[in-house]
């Protein structure tokens, strides 16, 4: 397994490393040594799951030390990648040791090369929706190679795209005019390199099952001419520790189903002043809330950013965490009556199976097509209205929290009657196992062929 250095791609792939050992195989993980720290206590078959440290090299305009995405600007990943990139020598020795059958791997475009030399075979594996890789990264696409792609081509999805719901409206498409900036050393762009790692390898893997994304799973298969495997969403059965003492009898002080969560994930830095609106808008819900979001931009510290008064104002109602949260046992904390995220696609996937309302606040590209997905598609959740500058108000987030948790409003209860559908449907233990089991024989068959 070579993921990615960043939490919302190494966990997945940590995630299905555990159903595959269930099974009886045996996976190498290569990650960075910081990334080791935060992931072994996932690792639920350590006889079957090796962990193999790689050195990141230091690359000019990183901060010293950087190894993983969390601990830098989602600005600076271009220059991550590099590191990332710079580690294929190490790479190279490893499979060569270690003679694996496959190799998954998402951001090394280089991976299918080598593995080649050692007749080992590539699987692609995507660990964000198949919406998002369906309308910018496929060959259908055509991003101009002398110039950057614009907002306007952005917006209209590629030919043969097979949905006009899970689509980007407005100033959504300016968050991913990304794909065509530089993305790693000799003027590779994001969309150059994902679209190079998808064709280049045996077959595509993606983390998604068909019941919800089925026609756009079709649609990558015949964009790359590949077979497409499908693992579901692969979570764990269960959320393993204990929740954190403090933060567990802050809970069991309210009543069930009243507080709200807000958690975005390990890449967002809102700006300072997006910060202090959301969290004015908690504070306007009336709700009891916990707070996990990160340091905005241009502060040191989360108590550096809080509004003014606003620890205060909120002492017992209101908790804003200074760190990293263990979201999926907060999930389960029947106190806990909405979540608000960013609907990164862990976070989607992890929403739907827990049994709270949820409200969304995406920010970025996938995550607005995930959003759409939750909101269009399964309407198992509600999306904040942003202002016309992009802006989420307190105003809006409060309306939406309210909109969740009053149990009379006609809306939050349509919302909860098909969020229960859903969950029990892709919940079920016989279609994720389903899933992991027909991707093992995929597997298996590619082995045997050629
Ligand atoms: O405080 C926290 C925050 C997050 N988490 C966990 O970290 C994971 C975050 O994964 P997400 O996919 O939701 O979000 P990230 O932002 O980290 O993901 C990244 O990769 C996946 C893409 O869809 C996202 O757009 C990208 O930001 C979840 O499993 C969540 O449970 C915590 O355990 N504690």
């Amino acid at each position: 397994m070579f993921p990615w250095f960043a939490t919302g791609h190494m966990t997945p792939f940590l995630h299905l490393s555990n159903e595959l050992a269930k099974r009886g195989h045996k996976i190498t993980f290569l990650l960075p040594h910081k990334a080791l720290l935060q992931l072994q206590h996932l690792n639920h078959y350590p006889h079957l799951i090796t962990f193999h440290t790689l050195t990141i090299p230091h690359v000019q305009g990183l901060p010293h030390g950087t190894e993983t995405a969390s601990e830098i600007p989602i600005s600076l990943n271009h220059l991550l990648v590099i590191a990332m990139d710079r580690t294929r020598d190490q790479v190279e020795q490893t499979l060569g040791t270690m003679k694996p059958d496959f190799v998954l791997y998402d951001t090394a475009y280089w991976m299918p090369q080598i593995a080649k030399k050692f007749g080992i075979k590539t699987i692609c594996y995507t660990v964000v929706c198949a919406a998002s890789t369906a309308i910018v990264l496929v060959p259908a696409r055509n991003v101009p190679k002398d110039r950057l792609i614009s907002e306007e081509e952005l917006s209209n999805p590629p030919q043969g795209y097979p949905s006009s719901k899970v689509v980007l409206k407005g100033t959504e498409a300016r968050s991913l005019l990304f794909i065509s900036l530089p993305f790693g050393e000799g003027n590779m762009t994001f969309y150059d390199r994902t679209t190079r790692a998808l064709r280049e390898s045996d077959a595509i893997a993606i983390r998604t099952i068909r019941e919800i994304e089925g026609s756009f799973c079709d649609y990558i298969g015949t964009q790359y001419g590949k077979k497409v495997f499908l693992t579901g969403p692969v979570l764990p059965n269960e959320a393993v520790g204990k929740l954190e003492e403090n933060l567990g009898s802050w809970l069991e002080g309210f009543s069930p189903g009243s507080v709200v969560f807000c958690a975005f994930g390990s890449q967002i830095n809102l700006e300072k002043e997006q910060f202090q609106e959301l969290l004015l808008g908690f504070e306007l819900s009336g709700f009891p809330f916990l707070v996990a979001l990160k340091a905005p931009n241009g502060c040191e510290s989360v108590e550096e950013a809080l509004p003014e008064g606003f620890e205060e104002r909120v002492k017992g109602i209101g908790v804003i965490s200074r760190g990293w949260v263990q979201q999926l046992l907060i999930l389960k904390h029947s106190s806990v009556g909405c979540f608000v995220n960013h609907c990164g696609f862990g976070s989607m996937w992890e929403s739907l199976m827990s049994d709270k309302q949820i409200v969304l606040v995406p920010h970025l590209g996938d995550q607005m097509l995930n959003t759409k997905l939750l909101v269009e598609e399964l309407g198992v959740a509600v999306e904040v209205e942003r202002g016309e500058n992009g802006w989420v108000s307190k105003e809006e987030l409060s309306k939406a929290i309210k909109l969740m948790m009053d149990g009379d409003c006609e809306v939050g209860a349509k919302v909860k009657r098909n969020h229960i559908m859903w969950k029990e449907s892709v919940g079920s233990s016989n279609l994720m196992n389903g899933y992991i089991d027909r991707f093992v024989q995929n597997l298996q068959d590619i082995c045997m062929s050629k």
